[in-house]
Protein backbone atom coordinates (compact mmCIF):
# COMPACT_ATOMS: atom_id res chain seq x y z
CA UNK A 1 0.00 0.00 0.00
CA UNK A 2 1.43 3.31 -1.02
CA UNK A 3 -0.77 6.05 -0.22
CA UNK A 4 -0.16 7.32 3.79
CA UNK A 5 -2.13 5.48 6.35
CA UNK A 6 -4.33 8.43 8.43
CA UNK A 7 -3.25 7.64 12.65
CA UNK A 8 -5.39 9.49 14.96
CA UNK A 9 -4.88 10.00 18.48
CA UNK A 10 -1.27 9.60 17.47
CA UNK A 11 0.21 10.66 20.44
CA UNK A 12 -1.04 8.41 22.94
CA UNK A 13 -0.05 5.27 24.70
CA UNK A 14 -1.58 2.86 21.78
CA UNK A 15 -0.09 5.49 18.95
CA UNK A 16 3.13 5.76 19.98
CA UNK A 17 2.94 2.06 20.38
CA UNK A 18 2.24 1.30 16.93
CA UNK A 19 4.53 4.33 15.79
CA UNK A 20 7.92 2.35 17.91
CA UNK A 21 6.92 -1.31 16.77
CA UNK A 22 6.14 -0.22 12.60
CA UNK A 23 6.65 3.41 12.05
CA UNK A 24 9.30 2.56 9.39
CA UNK A 25 6.78 0.16 7.46
CA UNK A 26 4.47 2.60 6.27
CA UNK A 27 3.62 5.98 5.07
CA UNK A 28 1.84 8.27 8.03
CA UNK A 29 -0.55 11.40 8.24
CA UNK A 30 -0.46 11.85 12.32
CA UNK A 31 -3.31 13.24 13.68
CA UNK A 32 -3.90 14.48 17.44
CA UNK A 33 -5.78 17.06 18.68
CA UNK A 34 -2.50 18.02 20.91
CA UNK A 35 0.45 18.48 18.81
CA UNK A 36 3.52 15.89 18.78
CA UNK A 37 6.51 16.74 19.93
CA UNK A 38 9.84 15.64 17.46
CA UNK A 39 10.63 12.31 19.77
CA UNK A 40 6.68 11.55 19.09
CA UNK A 41 7.55 11.15 15.29
CA UNK A 42 8.77 8.08 13.97
CA UNK A 43 12.00 8.51 11.14
CA UNK A 44 11.21 9.80 8.06
CA UNK A 45 7.64 12.07 9.24
CA UNK A 46 8.23 15.73 9.61
CA UNK A 47 5.57 18.57 10.73
CA UNK A 48 4.06 18.14 7.48
CA UNK A 49 2.67 15.27 7.94
CA UNK A 50 1.20 15.93 11.49
CA UNK A 51 -2.43 17.20 11.40
CA UNK A 52 -3.06 18.76 14.70
CA UNK A 53 -7.16 18.70 14.83
CA UNK A 54 -9.92 17.30 16.99
CA UNK A 55 -11.84 14.35 15.23
CA UNK A 56 -15.17 16.30 16.05
CA UNK A 57 -14.12 18.95 13.37
CA UNK A 58 -15.78 17.74 10.28
CA UNK A 59 -13.61 20.10 7.94
CA UNK A 60 -10.20 19.57 9.09
CA UNK A 61 -10.86 15.46 9.32
CA UNK A 62 -12.13 15.56 5.66
CA UNK A 63 -8.91 17.82 4.67
CA UNK A 64 -6.19 15.10 6.91
CA UNK A 65 -8.48 12.36 4.98
CA UNK A 66 -7.61 13.32 1.17
CA UNK A 67 -5.56 10.90 -0.30
CA UNK A 68 -5.29 8.29 2.60
CA UNK A 69 -5.30 4.50 1.68
CA UNK A 70 -6.20 3.57 5.41
CA UNK A 71 -7.35 4.65 9.05
CA UNK A 72 -6.03 3.63 12.05
CA UNK A 73 -8.80 5.75 14.06
CA UNK A 74 -7.72 5.68 18.29
CA UNK A 75 -8.67 9.53 19.46
CA UNK A 76 -10.99 9.45 21.83
CA UNK A 77 -11.74 9.18 25.48
CA UNK A 78 -10.05 6.17 26.59
CA UNK A 79 -11.15 6.41 30.47
CA UNK A 80 -13.57 3.74 31.69
CA UNK A 81 -14.98 6.30 33.78
CA UNK A 82 -15.29 9.07 31.16
CA UNK A 83 -18.76 10.97 31.51
CA UNK A 84 -21.22 10.74 29.13
CA UNK A 85 -21.16 14.21 27.51
CA UNK A 86 -16.94 13.17 26.98
CA UNK A 87 -17.75 10.10 24.94
CA UNK A 88 -21.00 11.46 23.46
CA UNK A 89 -18.51 14.24 21.72
CA UNK A 90 -14.90 12.35 21.37
CA UNK A 91 -15.93 9.05 21.31
CA UNK A 92 -19.31 8.76 19.78
CA UNK A 93 -19.65 11.94 17.16
CA UNK A 94 -15.84 11.95 16.62
CA UNK A 95 -15.64 8.22 15.00
CA UNK A 96 -19.06 9.04 13.14
CA UNK A 97 -17.12 12.08 11.68
CA UNK A 98 -13.50 9.87 10.86
CA UNK A 99 -15.74 6.95 9.36
CA UNK A 100 -17.93 9.95 7.56
CA UNK A 101 -15.07 11.49 5.88
CA UNK A 102 -13.57 8.17 5.33
CA UNK A 103 -16.11 7.22 2.97
CA UNK A 104 -16.06 10.41 0.96
CA UNK A 105 -12.35 10.79 0.44
CA UNK A 106 -12.80 6.95 -1.02
CA UNK A 107 -10.91 5.70 1.53
CA UNK A 108 -10.77 1.38 1.27
CA UNK A 109 -10.28 0.80 5.27
CA UNK A 110 -10.61 1.74 8.92
CA UNK A 111 -9.59 0.10 11.74
CA UNK A 112 -11.29 1.05 15.13
CA UNK A 113 -9.88 1.04 18.42
CA UNK A 114 -12.83 -0.47 20.27
CA UNK A 115 -12.50 -1.95 23.99
CA UNK A 116 -12.80 -4.46 25.87
CA UNK A 117 -15.22 -2.16 28.03
CA UNK A 118 -17.61 -2.93 24.88
CA UNK A 119 -18.14 -6.24 26.71
CA UNK A 120 -17.50 -6.11 29.99
CA UNK A 121 -20.44 -6.93 31.53
CA UNK A 122 -19.64 -10.32 30.57
CA UNK A 123 -17.81 -10.45 33.57
CA UNK A 124 -20.45 -11.39 35.97
CA UNK A 125 -20.14 -11.91 39.85
CA UNK A 126 -20.51 -15.36 39.03
CA UNK A 127 -17.87 -15.50 36.25
CA UNK A 128 -15.14 -13.57 38.45
CA UNK A 129 -12.28 -14.58 39.26
CA UNK A 130 -12.77 -17.66 37.65
CA UNK A 131 -12.48 -16.51 33.62
CA UNK A 132 -9.66 -14.61 34.27
CA UNK A 133 -7.75 -18.05 34.91
CA UNK A 134 -5.91 -20.83 32.70
CA UNK A 135 -8.41 -23.54 33.34
CA UNK A 136 -11.03 -22.07 33.12
CA UNK A 137 -12.36 -22.31 29.67
CA UNK A 138 -14.96 -19.24 29.04
CA UNK A 139 -14.16 -17.40 26.01
CA UNK A 140 -15.68 -14.54 23.96
CA UNK A 141 -14.97 -14.26 20.41
CA UNK A 142 -16.21 -11.40 19.18
CA UNK A 143 -19.87 -13.06 17.98
CA UNK A 144 -21.56 -12.14 20.93
CA UNK A 145 -23.96 -8.83 21.34
CA UNK A 146 -22.25 -5.78 23.16
CA UNK A 147 -22.57 -6.09 26.83
CA UNK A 148 -20.86 -2.51 27.98
CA UNK A 149 -20.19 -2.16 31.65
CA UNK A 150 -19.89 1.70 31.34
CA UNK A 151 -20.98 4.62 29.54
CA UNK A 152 -17.00 4.82 27.96
CA UNK A 153 -18.09 0.99 26.80
CA UNK A 154 -21.09 2.01 25.15
CA UNK A 155 -19.17 4.39 23.21
CA UNK A 156 -17.17 1.72 22.29
CA UNK A 157 -20.22 -0.09 21.14
CA UNK A 158 -21.22 2.88 19.66
CA UNK A 159 -18.69 2.96 17.43
CA UNK A 160 -18.84 -0.89 16.22
CA UNK A 161 -22.55 0.00 15.15
CA UNK A 162 -21.29 2.34 13.23
CA UNK A 163 -18.42 0.51 11.59
CA UNK A 164 -21.09 -1.87 10.59
CA UNK A 165 -23.20 0.82 8.94
CA UNK A 166 -20.66 2.29 7.01
CA UNK A 167 -19.73 -0.95 5.57
CA UNK A 168 -23.39 -2.03 4.90
CA UNK A 169 -24.31 1.35 3.48
CA UNK A 170 -20.72 2.37 2.08
CA UNK A 171 -18.99 -0.61 1.20
CA UNK A 172 -16.12 0.24 3.77
CA UNK A 173 -13.71 -2.30 4.88
CA UNK A 174 -13.84 -2.14 8.69
CA UNK A 175 -12.17 -4.02 11.71
CA UNK A 176 -13.10 -3.59 15.28
CA UNK A 177 -10.28 -4.32 17.73
CA UNK A 178 -11.97 -4.75 21.25
CA UNK A 179 -8.12 -3.83 22.52
CA UNK A 180 -7.62 -5.23 25.90
CA UNK A 181 -4.94 -3.59 28.27
CA UNK A 182 -2.13 -2.04 26.51
CA UNK A 183 1.14 -2.12 28.84
CA UNK A 184 4.72 -1.58 28.43
CA UNK A 185 7.46 -4.45 29.42
CA UNK A 186 5.17 -6.22 31.19
CA UNK A 187 2.12 -7.53 32.24
CA UNK A 188 -0.55 -5.51 34.21
CA UNK A 189 0.65 -5.82 37.69
CA UNK A 190 -1.28 -8.10 40.95
CA UNK A 191 -4.09 -7.16 38.45
CA UNK A 192 -5.75 -11.01 36.98
CA UNK A 193 -8.07 -9.26 35.05
CA UNK A 194 -5.55 -6.97 33.35
CA UNK A 195 -3.49 -10.13 32.81
CA UNK A 196 -5.78 -11.93 31.24
CA UNK A 197 -5.83 -8.96 28.40
CA UNK A 198 -2.66 -7.85 28.16
CA UNK A 199 -1.68 -6.47 25.02
CA UNK A 200 2.36 -6.19 24.73
CA UNK A 201 3.48 -3.74 22.66
CA UNK A 202 4.88 -5.54 20.07
CA UNK A 203 1.91 -7.93 19.72
CA UNK A 204 -0.02 -3.94 19.21
CA UNK A 205 2.20 -2.70 16.73
CA UNK A 206 1.33 -5.98 14.86
CA UNK A 207 -1.92 -5.98 15.10
CA UNK A 208 -2.47 -2.35 13.63
CA UNK A 209 0.18 -3.33 10.98
CA UNK A 210 -1.91 -6.67 9.90
CA UNK A 211 -5.13 -4.30 10.00
CA UNK A 212 -3.97 -2.20 7.50
CA UNK A 213 -2.17 -4.87 5.37
CA UNK A 214 -4.96 -7.29 5.43
CA UNK A 215 -8.28 -7.93 3.75
CA UNK A 216 -11.62 -7.86 5.11
CA UNK A 217 -15.17 -6.80 4.98
CA UNK A 218 -16.71 -5.93 8.51
CA UNK A 219 -15.30 -7.50 11.81
CA UNK A 220 -14.53 -7.59 15.59
CA UNK A 221 -11.69 -8.85 17.21
CA UNK A 222 -9.76 -8.90 20.18
CA UNK A 223 -6.82 -7.28 20.70
CA UNK A 224 -4.50 -9.39 23.27
CA UNK A 225 -1.47 -11.08 23.45
CA UNK A 226 -1.21 -15.06 23.38
CA UNK A 227 -1.78 -15.20 27.12
CA UNK A 228 -2.07 -18.59 28.51
CA UNK A 229 -5.12 -17.15 31.13
CA UNK A 230 -7.91 -15.65 28.48
CA UNK A 231 -10.97 -15.18 27.83
CA UNK A 232 -11.42 -13.90 24.45
CA UNK A 233 -10.28 -15.81 21.67
CA UNK A 234 -7.99 -14.51 19.54
CA UNK A 235 -8.76 -16.74 16.70
CA UNK A 236 -10.35 -14.51 14.51
CA UNK A 237 -7.80 -11.87 14.67
CA UNK A 238 -5.31 -14.93 13.60
CA UNK A 239 -7.99 -16.12 10.70
CA UNK A 240 -8.85 -12.56 9.28
CA UNK A 241 -5.91 -10.78 9.80
CA UNK A 242 -3.14 -13.21 10.19
CA UNK A 243 -2.01 -11.70 13.24
CA UNK A 244 0.85 -13.96 15.15
CA UNK A 245 1.27 -12.69 18.53
CA UNK A 246 4.31 -13.33 20.35
CA UNK A 247 4.06 -12.65 23.77
CA UNK A 248 2.03 -14.25 26.75
CA UNK A 249 1.17 -12.81 30.22
CA UNK A 250 2.53 -16.07 31.80
CA UNK A 251 6.22 -15.17 31.06
CA UNK A 252 5.69 -13.31 33.67
CA UNK A 253 4.90 -13.34 37.97
CA UNK A 254 1.94 -12.08 38.99
CA UNK A 255 3.92 -9.05 40.42
CA UNK A 256 5.13 -8.51 36.62
CA UNK A 257 8.63 -10.23 36.87
CA UNK A 258 9.87 -12.52 34.38
CA UNK A 259 9.07 -16.26 35.53
CA UNK A 260 12.15 -18.13 35.60
CA UNK A 261 11.35 -20.22 31.82
CA UNK A 262 10.88 -16.51 29.92
N1 LIG B 1 -4.65 1.81 26.28
C1 LIG B 1 -5.46 0.76 26.35
O1 LIG B 1 -5.17 -0.22 27.07
C2 LIG B 1 -6.74 0.74 25.57
C3 LIG B 1 -7.09 1.74 24.69
N2 LIG B 1 -8.25 1.63 23.98
C4 LIG B 1 -8.64 2.67 23.03
O2 LIG B 1 -7.53 2.99 22.22
C5 LIG B 1 -7.57 4.37 21.88
C6 LIG B 1 -6.26 5.03 22.29
O3 LIG B 1 -6.12 4.87 23.68
P1 LIG B 1 -4.80 5.36 24.45
O4 LIG B 1 -3.70 5.53 23.49
O5 LIG B 1 -4.63 4.48 25.60
O6 LIG B 1 -5.30 6.77 24.97
P2 LIG B 1 -4.42 8.10 25.15
O7 LIG B 1 -5.24 9.02 25.98
O8 LIG B 1 -3.04 7.76 25.59
O9 LIG B 1 -4.34 8.64 23.66
C7 LIG B 1 -5.45 9.19 23.01
C8 LIG B 1 -4.94 10.28 22.09
O10 LIG B 1 -6.07 10.79 21.39
C9 LIG B 1 -6.04 12.21 21.44
N3 LIG B 1 -7.43 12.65 21.43
C10 LIG B 1 -8.37 12.47 22.38
N4 LIG B 1 -9.53 13.00 22.01
C11 LIG B 1 -9.32 13.55 20.78
C12 LIG B 1 -10.13 14.26 19.89
N5 LIG B 1 -11.42 14.56 20.18
N6 LIG B 1 -9.61 14.66 18.70
C13 LIG B 1 -8.30 14.40 18.40
N7 LIG B 1 -7.47 13.75 19.25
C14 LIG B 1 -7.98 13.32 20.41
C15 LIG B 1 -5.32 12.56 22.73
O11 LIG B 1 -4.72 13.86 22.64
C16 LIG B 1 -4.30 11.43 22.84
O12 LIG B 1 -3.06 11.77 22.24
C17 LIG B 1 -8.77 4.97 22.59
O13 LIG B 1 -9.85 5.04 21.69
C18 LIG B 1 -9.07 3.95 23.68
O14 LIG B 1 -10.43 3.96 24.01
C19 LIG B 1 -9.09 0.56 24.11
C20 LIG B 1 -8.81 -0.43 24.99
C21 LIG B 1 -7.61 -0.43 25.79
O1 LIG C 1 -10.44 0.51 27.26
C1 LIG C 1 -9.59 0.57 28.11
O2 LIG C 1 -9.28 -0.56 28.80
C2 LIG C 1 -8.07 -0.66 29.55
C3 LIG C 1 -8.24 -1.83 30.53
O3 LIG C 1 -9.31 -1.53 31.39
P1 LIG C 1 -9.17 -1.61 32.97
O4 LIG C 1 -10.48 -1.11 33.50
O5 LIG C 1 -8.92 -3.05 33.28
O6 LIG C 1 -7.98 -0.76 33.34
C4 LIG C 1 -7.77 0.64 30.28
O7 LIG C 1 -6.56 0.54 31.01
C5 LIG C 1 -7.70 1.75 29.22
O8 LIG C 1 -7.42 3.00 29.82
C6 LIG C 1 -9.03 1.85 28.52
O9 LIG C 1 -8.94 2.76 27.46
Amino acid sequence: MDDPVLLTGAGGRVGQAILNGVGDAHEWRLLDREPLSDDRLPAGVDEDDVVVADVTDDEAIAEAMQGVGAVIHLAGDPRPEAPWNSVLSNNIDGTQTVFEAAVDAGVEKVAFASSNHAVSAYETDERTPEMYRTDDDYRLDGTELPRPGNLYGVSKAAGETLGRYYHDAEGLSVVCVRIGNLTEGHPPRNYERGQAMWLSHRDCAHLFDRCIRADYDYEIVYGISDNERKYYSIERAKAVLGYDPQDDSAAYTLSGEPTEEA
